[in-house]
């Protein structure tokens, strides 16, 4: 499978505040990446490396093949839409899809009308007349009908209803499924979007501390649910990444692959086992403790 992006040792300092912190990472053809971490953590500064809007301070980046800095070639195939995308407030939404048109070589005039139907956007209305969420939905318009082969979503929903969020994640799943390309989607609503990512970035200050397909990801924990003696008797021995304890119950989360032997000895025990969501799993490895150990709910 070729390589979108190679990152090898990614290092950007601002003054004394190291943003990314010698990062190593490849992006793959015809994938969606979730590029994940806490505030700050520095995946903004990742995605303007890659899109050469900011110079790395080192390390090496290649993106389809190439450095990114002033070259057309490259970033004729990237389309970025971030949080605080500016448009010319001047325009209509429908002079601003025109002008998208030409200016990405994929463009698909007729599935930009349909999103702006999808949408409910006002094609006549001008830029500085749409609302937040409104806003929000052009950008996303724009990045779905570039059909861009490199297409980067960073935070794009400020002020976007839930329902607008879920049909972007429909849109896109099913574009995507149609015209398969390179998608990364950088967000903090991690549970929305786990069932649309398959391949897991994290960023954690500056470092790249998860770099794994959603689906092993997922396995790499669980939660265990009973009477506390009886979970602690099976956690024993164990990485508990959280307890929980309600009266004469445990919740345990541990980290590790449930295999038939673990699944069977818990079942013997009378316990429950539940998969831990994507999210509760990030929080627990970005989570402040200085070491993860067990924490008290009584
Ligand atoms: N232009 C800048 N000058 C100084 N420091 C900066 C600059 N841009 C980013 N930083 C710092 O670099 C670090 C990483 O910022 P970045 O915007 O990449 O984080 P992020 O993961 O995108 O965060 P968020 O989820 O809050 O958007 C932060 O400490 C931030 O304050």
């Amino acid at each position: 499978m070729s390589k979108v992006v190679e990152a090898q040792r990614l290092t950007k300092t601002y003054g004394k505040v190291t943003a990314v912190d010698q990062v190593s990472f490849a992006i793959e053809e015809n994938k969606i990446y979730g590029l994940l971490g806490r505030n700050g953590a520095g995946k903004t500064t990742i995605m303007q490396m890659i899109t050469a809007q900011i110079f790395a301070t080192s390390g090496e980046l290649l993106v389809f093949g190439e450095q990114p800095y002033e070259n057309n070639r490259v970033l004729g195939k990237i389309c970025f839409v971030k949080e605080s995308q500016k448009y010319p407030e001047g325009l209509r939404v429908a002079d601003m899809l025109d002008l998208s048109g030409s200016f990405f070589p994929n463009w698909d005039r007729e599935y930009a009308s349909a999103l702006v139907e999808d949408f409910r956007l006002p094609l006549k209305r001008r830029i500085k007349a749409l609302s937040r969420g409104m806003h929000s939905a052009l950008g996303i318009i724009i990045g779905l009908a570039s059909r861009a082969p490199l297409t980067i979503f960073d935070e794009p929903y400020l002020g976007l209803d839930a329902v607008a969020r879920s049909l972007f994640y429909d849109r896109l799943i099913e574009d995507y499924a149609e015209h398969p390309r390179t998608i990364v989607l950088s967000t903090h609503l991690i549970d929305e979007v786990s069932r649309i990512l398959e391949h897991i970035l994290v960023i954690d200050q500056g470092r790249l501390i998860i770099d794994e397909e959603a689906d092993a990801l997922r396995e790499r924990a669980f939660t265990i649910v009973g009477t506390a003696s009886k979970v602690d008797a099976f956690t024993a021995g164990r990485e508990i990444l959280e307890r929980k304890a309600f009266g004469s119950l445990a919740e345990t989360t541990l980290l590790g692959h449930l295999d038939t032997d673990t699944r069977r000895q818990a079942e013997t025990l009378g316990l429950e086992l539940a998969p831990i969501s994507l999210q509760q799993l990030i929080v627990h490895l970005t989570s402040e403790r200085p070491e993860r150990k067990a924490v008290e709910v009584l």
